[in-house]
């Protein structure tokens, strides 16, 4: 008999350079998934999944004029996939008005954790605060109780340091100060400095970030009494990348001493090891067919790049959860005698089921363990590494969920074998 088709609307940043890079590798590696999944026996028997991808150009305008398109024109889409943190708060906020579940595989905004206002998000992109409950580990491993924060003027930022702020408060850590700036650190990295700060954890992009790096290192913040926090995505070498192009006023080898020593926290987006994950792939298995898939696409893929695309794991494994959650709600829909392609915009009842299938999903994909919080974010480990001698030594993973290391390296190094002071020591004279 003929399978019935599930259709699923797709939002990808494929143009445009408003999002970030990884970004066009996130279609390809969905439609991998949509293959995988057709050709997959054990699953959805009957029924065959079918994309509907356009362009969002990472801008919410274009993300809110394609969902409209998907919506007014047949055939009746059962899901929406997006990508992007500013189409994908655009898309969840308004797709509920057509009970619509929204699957975001690149999307970091702490601001998308509000089952208030999207009451149908998941996101197998991690928020980015699930870096602050590794900060707080590391300042109370070291020793660290006061510390201060620097941030690009960015609503990701703003409401990551309020998160981060909270958990400090908790953990009994000061913030002796919070600077803030839009393009140019130079003000508030003078502060820092004014206000004896010692431990600074630092969250800005990363042409942002090398204007800090180099006013680090004119105001001499930077060096044995100094610890810095970055955040770990940016590229390997990012400290030495562009710096005539973006004016930057440092030589590469100030940038490399002003970086030396410092920590950086990031999500786990490919599966942490190379055991097998629920597709017969393993995370190699699965760069090799991205790196051949991005080739037939007639990306340029060059040796990094694969690396580039950080985010096409969360792609993939995003229709994977879709999967599992359409076979789960089609068993749970057939008890009642109802089908999953009765789903229309006004059907709350199977909106429910969904939404109730994904809440208890959980699997190993080629991002890692994949499941998700009672607010749809994703639940990842984070990576911990340092810079030494201009190279990142990977320091080991937390695991932000259970709150235990997974595993610790003992890798650190501190100038002289001594871990920096948080503020300054006043000599007791005896
Ligand atoms: C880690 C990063 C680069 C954070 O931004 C995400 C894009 C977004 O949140 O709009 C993609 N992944």
């Amino acid at each position: 008999a003929k399978k019935k088709e599930l259709h699923i609307g797709g939002i990808f940043p494929i143009n445009g350079t408003g999002g970030w890079q990884g970004g066009q590798a996130c279609e390809p590696a969905a439609q991998m998934a949509f293959r995988d999944i057709n050709k997959n026996k054990d699953l959805l028997a009957g029924y065959t999944l079918t994309l509907h991808p356009n362009d969002s150009e990472c801008e919410p305008g274009r993300g809110a004029a394609v969902m409209y398109e998907l919506l007014y024109n047949e055939p009746v889409k059962v899901m929406l996939l997006a990508g992007c943190s500013t189409v994908c708060t655009t898309v969840a906020e308004a797709a509920k008005k057509w009970n619509l579940i929204v699957l975001c595989y690149g999307a970091s905004s702490p601001a998308l954790s509000n089952r208030q206002r999207f009451e149908t998000l998941f996101r197998t992109h991690p928020s980015a605060t699930v870096h602050n409950p590794t900060r707080i580990f590391l300042m109370q491993k070291f020793g660290w109780s006061r510390v201060a924060i620097l941030q690009q003027a960015e609503e990701v930022f703003i409401s990551t340091v309020e998160d981060l702020e909270e958990r400090c408060k908790a953990a009994k850590i000061e913030i002796v100060t919070r600077q803030s700036f839009l393009t140019d650190p130079t003000e508030a990295v003078r502060n820092l400095k004014r206000q004896d700060a010692r431990i600074v954890v630092g969250l800005f992009y990363v042409v942002a970030a090398r204007r800090v790096l180099c006013e680090i290192y004119r105001q001499q913040l930077y060096g044995k009494k100094y610890v810095w926090f970055f955040i770990g995505w940016y590229e390997d070498n990012w400290y030495e990348m562009q710096l005539e192009q973006e004016g930057i006023n440092c030589t590469r080898e100030q940038m490399k001493m002003a970086a030396e020593g410092h920590l950086t926290t990031e999500a786990v987006m490919w599966n942490q090891d190379n055991g097998t994950t629920i597709s017969g792939m393993t995370k190699e298995d699965f760069r090799t067919r991205l790196h051949e898939e991005l080739k037939k696409n007639g990306f340029n893929i060059d040796e990094r790049l694969p690396e580039g695309y950080q985010e096409a794991p969360l792609a993939y494994d995003a229709v994977w959860a879709l999967a599992l959650a359409f076979n789960k709600t089609i068993e749970k829909l057939a008890e009642k005698g109802k089908k999953l392609e009765d789903f229309s915009y006004t059907n709350r009842g199977i909106r429910d089921e969904i939404y109730n299938a994904l809440n208890t999903t959980s699997f190993l994909g080629v991002s890692g363990r994949t499941a998700f919080s009672e607010k749809g974010d994703r639940i990842a480990l984070t990576q911990v590494e340092q810079m030494v001698n201009g190279k990142y030594n990977l320091l080991g993973y937390y695991d932000t969920e259970n709150l235990k290391l997974k595993p610790w390296h003992n890798k650190e190094q501190w100038i002289n074998g001594k871990v920096p002071q948080d503020r300054t020591i006043e000599k007791t004279v005896l």
